[in-house]
């Protein structure tokens, strides 16, 4: 009889299972994980790594008022299985399903929605403080990665709890690996404390330099110094301890029994605690114990090999990747900047070739921007690959750091537009709203591949500020690399004429476009294609001509409608009195939800068919040919 079907019902039903049947139960959630996970794709080697880990959370807090937040959400799938939410895996990350990601709508046992990084010390601390001032009594637990500990914010959020003793634990998961290997000086600091024959390499180290120290003068001070380097190297976790917080650690994150013990006292003690626990990103399945960078977010895969079925040949990521790795070939100033994405991004391929001109700064996006801003003013020409939603990150860096002083540093806006099965904190769809409105930034977005590949070869010459964005995945037909094409900021491209209007569309939605073209024909309108390869500067001269030619123009993005090309040619014909009829699509005031992207292009009513429906009801007002 197994334990997580049969026996398991409420959280608190942990505390009545023996320590045998504790790990009986950990061996059934984990057999459920890959068997489920290999079917829908998610999240599986930070899962599997905290099987155990949660299992002891369960067993000694009291998961019906104290409350535990997960730092960026993506290792919170055990936590779920256990609070009601078994049944619901079968849809994971899909179309109104369960997300993957902690959220408060889905479960009373979800403390804080996250999905991005670094957030889980912050919100934990305001749950602390919250509690102390209603003079209330519970737990408030942050888990939070090795990886998650390199953004800035967590350590914004420890300065302050360190200084405010408040009451609350924070387990750091550190299995070194972020996405990718973790990186970094704390990196290095934890990897020192976890080592498994640390104390007695201390020992041996302090009586190898003991009897090597010379006599006199240089004696003293060589006491003075060791007696200090001592302290630090005695007392693990000295780092934590000095700016205010208790640490206990490091515990093996695969012994409940161990990891209980520490928990009880960590949540016994008055005042903030940091429980440093060692786990094994991908545990207990073989293809991600080996490969658990592969297998931190997978696609579904086949369980007995791990292989992952991919139907889409080249990727932007990839393209992006290779076009700055050619120019890194032919321009030893070019250099590459990634927050912790390296294979994500693409970015791996120039790791490869140019490792001292690339730099992995971890989960540092305001860094990453303010380096390639520093890199700039110095004469190197900076490529930025960041994912979209986590440029949101850097925003004032973007505009503070890079384009008050127009530095030519080039942004690549991975992942822009629908994500899909990540949901509202991944989607990319602020990006051109937030962007339009700096000056001195140009915006472009290329409508293939072969079109991204020709906008990173011309903008090495380019002198200022550049985002290029585009969107995930790729195109199953490959890549073909063709003549490289020349831009001029503020011209867009007619694919198409038109008679009736044009459909200015930006990046993979030009693809969208001409499939709307051919259904308004069935309509009776001959619509022709504009691709909007600069949304920041629009082509006034274009907007101009084709309102002054009384043709309708419908705008189609994957961004917000406001503040985005919609936004941007409307203020434009605006602005020069033009009467222009122009129909906006995009998302409109809203967090786009999780799925699969045609049913949230459905969703939102930006499918082939809405769209030539709204535009011929808008046009024909009812005298359409249908
Ligand atoms: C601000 C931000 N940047 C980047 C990411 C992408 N990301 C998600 S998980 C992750 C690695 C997290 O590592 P860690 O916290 O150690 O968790 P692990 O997967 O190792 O358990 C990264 C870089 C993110 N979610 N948020
Ligand atoms: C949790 C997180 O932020 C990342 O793991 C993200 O899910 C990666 O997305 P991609 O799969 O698009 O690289
Ligand atoms: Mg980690």
């Amino acid at each position: 009889m197994g334990i997580l079907r049969d026996r398991y019902r409420n959280p608190e039903d942990i505390k009545e299972l023996t320590m045998d049947e504790l790990y009986q139960l950990s061996d059934e959630i984990r057999a459920f994980l890959i068997e489920s996970v290999s079917k829908t794709g998610g999240h599986l080697a930070p899962n599997l790594g905290v099987v155990e880990l949660t299992v002891a959370l369960f067993n000694v807090f009291d998961l019906e008022k104290d409350r535990i937040i997960y730092d960026v959400g993506h290792q919170s799938y055990v936590h779920k299985m256990l609070t009601h939410r078994l049944d619901e895996f079968a849809k994971l990350r899909k179309y109104k399903g369960l997300s993957g990601f902690p959220k408060r709508d889905e479960s009373r046992y979800d403390a804080f929605d996250t999905g991005h990084s670094s957030t889980s010390i912050s919100a934990g601390l305001g749950y602390a403080r919250a509690r102390d001032i209603a003079g209330d009594d519970y737990n408030v637990i942050s888990v939070i990665g090795d990886g998650a500990l390199t953004g800035g914010m967590a350590f914004e959020a420890l300065n302050d709890l360190g200084f405010s003793k408040t009451r609350m634990v924070i387990v750091l998961n550190d299995n070194q690996m972020s996405i990718s290997r973790n990186v970094g000086g704390i990196s290095t600091y934890l990897s020192q404390l976890r080592g498994d024959n640390y104390y007695e390499k201390v020992k041996k180290d302090i009586q190898d330099t003991i009897d090597r120290m010379p006599m006199g003068r240089t004696l003293n001070t060589g006491m003075m110094r060791l007696k200090n380097s001592v302290k630090t190297m005695l007392v693990p976790g000295m780092l934590f301890e000095d700016m205010g917080l208790k640490y206990l650690g490091p515990v093996d994150g695969h012994n409940i029994k161990d990891m209980s013990k520490v928990l009880k006292v960590a949540r016994d003690f008055n005042g903030p605690v940091i429980v440093h626990v060692r786990t094994q990103k991908g545990r207990g399945y073989v293809a991600s114990e080996k490969r658990p960078d592969q297998f931190h977010g997978i696609a579904p895969f086949n369980k007995q090999n791990g292989e992952v079925v991919s139907k889409v040949k080249v990727t932007y990521s990839k393209v992006f990747g290779e076009a700055v790795t050619e120019l890194g070939r032919k321009n030893g100033k070019v250099c590459a900047i990634t927050a912790a994405m390296p294979d994500g991004t693409g970015l791996s391929a120039f790791k490869k070739e140019f490792p001292s001109r690339f730099f992995d700064v971890g989960i540092a996006e305001q860094h990453a921007a303010t380096l390639a801003a520093g890199l700039a003013v110095a004469g190197m020409k900076p490529y930025i690959g960041i994912y979209s939603t986590f440029l949101q990150r850097a925003y004032d860096q973007v505009i503070h750091d890079i384009c008050i002083q127009n530095l030519p540093v080039v942004i690549g806006i991975d992942r822009a537009g629908i994500v899909g099965d990540d949901g509202e904190t991944h989607q990319g769809i602020l990006d051109l709203s937030f962007l339009s409105a700096v000056p001195n930034l140009t915006i472009m977005a290329p409508k293939s591949l072969e079109e991204l590949h020709n906008m990173v070869m011309w903008s090495e010459t380019f002198n200022g500020p550049l985002a290029i964005r585009y969107p995930r995945g790729g195109d199953p037909a490959g890549f073909e690399p063709e003549a490289l094409a020349m831009f001029t900021p503020g011209k867009f491209e007619v694919i198409s004429e038109g008679i009736d209007g044009y459909i200015y569309a930006t990046g993979k939605m030009v693809q969208r476009a001409e499939a709307v073209v051919k259904g308004l024909e069935g309509r009776g309108l001959r619509f022709g294609i504009v691709n909007a390869c600069f949304i920041k500067p629009v082509d006034v001269e274009m907007i101009r001509k084709h309102s002054e030619e009384n043709k309708a123009i419908v705008t189609l993005e994957d961004n917000m409608v406001h503040g985005g090309l919609g936004s941007q040619v409307l203020e434009a014909a605006n602005d020069m009195g033009l009467p222009a009829k122009v129909i906006r699509f995009g998302f409109r005031d809203t967090f786009v939800v999780q799925g699969d992207p045609e049913s949230l292009y459905r969703h939102y009513g930006l499918d082939t068919d809405s769209v030539v429906r709204k535009i011929a009801e808008r046009l024909c007002e009812g005298d359409c040919d249908e």
